[in-house]
């Protein structure tokens, strides 16, 4: 996206307050929460994106936020201005919470022009009709669309249409901008693509966003803080470096594909692993014992010609992975059930092969069991 900025009055900007507060909201649309106590604070100029697995309340988040639907318990803020909140019944309306927003397919008018289309915020605030046009196609320029105007929006590619609801979300220059899986139409190439012109926007104009999507590549891609949800809470928020060198629980790690997940119970001298039948060893001095899980990252397993051989387990499965392998390696002494452990490697591995593995004890992260922990112990590849 390229051409002319559309920018915030810089003085302005600084003077606004937290784009975004949820406080404690829940929500349900009958029997059981969807969302449960969620607290989120976006900040002037954040993109943070809401991560999750279908159905763990992303959507519903963001319809709380738009105003398309009222909190049971909670309240949200935007810019400073109190738009909902349970507890004294006060509603502000979708369109007058100041937001821009871009949908999964478009929702453009198909019998308006792609300029008409992009004006509508602005026509609706009744700006006067050369202010509205000239904006209008600033906004269109802005995603690089500057020649589409007078198209009709249904004659356009999914992508160009994508980038004319873009356009539309930001023309008004709205404090918040909420995009629901807006790019989960379109085919891989345009979304990473989509993803980094998204971002930059946001960024160039000082908007701030809330970014739901179920793709892991594109909320790394493009939000300065990524919320992973589950089960209606946000099990854990953090930049994108800080949720895979520090997840806060076994869900996040799954979630994340951040390695294997095994059963363990740790002692003074190292890991039990029940299910493998073996001990990894390592001076855990005065850590808690007990048991949990144990994360194995893929860095922190190796195996090939120079592992000393910690470990010996029987390939079961080999995928090749463009520039790597990602071997399911499974250890464990008969008679146990063994555990599977995913380990990257740069040479292809035969199944029914059996390998020498290095652990680096020091690159494992153990999770006590406790409420709150999965109980899903498989990583899918
Ligand atoms: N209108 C509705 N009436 C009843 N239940 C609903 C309604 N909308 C959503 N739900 C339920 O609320 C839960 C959360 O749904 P939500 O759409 O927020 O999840 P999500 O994380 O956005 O999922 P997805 O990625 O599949 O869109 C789900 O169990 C869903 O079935």
């Amino acid at each position: 996206m390229s051409g002319a900025v559309i920018s915030l009055n810089a003085a302005a900007a600084t003077r606004l307050p937290t784009a975004l507060v949820v406080d404690g909201v829940a929500h349900s649309y009958g029997a059981g929460h969807v969302l449960r106590k969620v607290d989120l604070r976006v900040a002037k100029g954040e993109i943070v994106a809401l991560l999750g697995p279908s159905g763990c309340g992303k959507t519903t988040l963001l319809k709380l936020i738009a105003g398309l639907i009222a909190p049971s318990e909670g309240r949200l803020d935007i810019a400073g201005r109190c738009v909902a909140d349970a507890a004294s019944g006060r509603f502000t309306a979708p369109e007058k919470r100041g937001l821009g927003m871009v949908f999964q397919d478009y929702a453009l008018w198909p019998h308006l022009s792609v300029l008409r289309n992009v004006s509508f915020p602005l026509e609706m605030r009744g700006v006067a009709r050369e202010e509205w046009r000239r904006r209008a196609q600033r906004a269109l320029e802005r995603v690089g669309l500057a020649d589409y105007g007078p198209r009709n929006p249904g004659s356009m590619s999914g992508g160009q249409q994508q980038r004319v609801s873009i356009a539309r979300a930001i023309v008004a220059e709205p404090s918040l901008v909420l995009f629901d899986e807006p790019l989960s139409n379109l085919d891989r190439d345009l979304r990473d693509t989509l993803a980094t012109e998204i971002a930059a926007l946001i960024r160039d104009l000082g908007l701030s966003a809330v970014y739901v999507t179920h793709d892991q590549g594109e909320a790394f891609a493009l939000a300065d803080r990524v919320a992973v949800m589950r089960e209606g809470r946000i099990e854990q928020i953090a930049a994108p470096e800080r949720l895979v060198a520090d997840p806060a629980s076994p869900a996040v790690c799954e979630f994340l594909h951040l390695g294997t997940l095994v059963r363990a119970e740790r002692r003074p001298d190292g890991y039990v692993l029940p299910e493998a039948g073996l001990t990894l060893a390592a001076d855990l001095g005065a850590a808690r014992p007990g048991p949990g899980r144990l994360l194995m990252r893929r860095d922190a397993v190796s195996a090939g010609p120079d592992a000393r051989g910690m470990l010996r387990g029987r390939i079961v499965a080999c995928v090749f992975r463009g520039d790597h392998y990602v071997l399911t390696v499974r250890v464990g002494a008969d008679p146990s059930p063994g555990a599977d452990i995913l380990v990257v490697t740069r040479q292809r591995g035969r199944a029914g092969e059996t390998v020498p593995l290095d652990v680096d004890v020091n690159r494992l992260r153990f999770f006590e069991d406790g409420p709150g922990t999965s109980l899903q112990t498989e990583e899918v590849p």
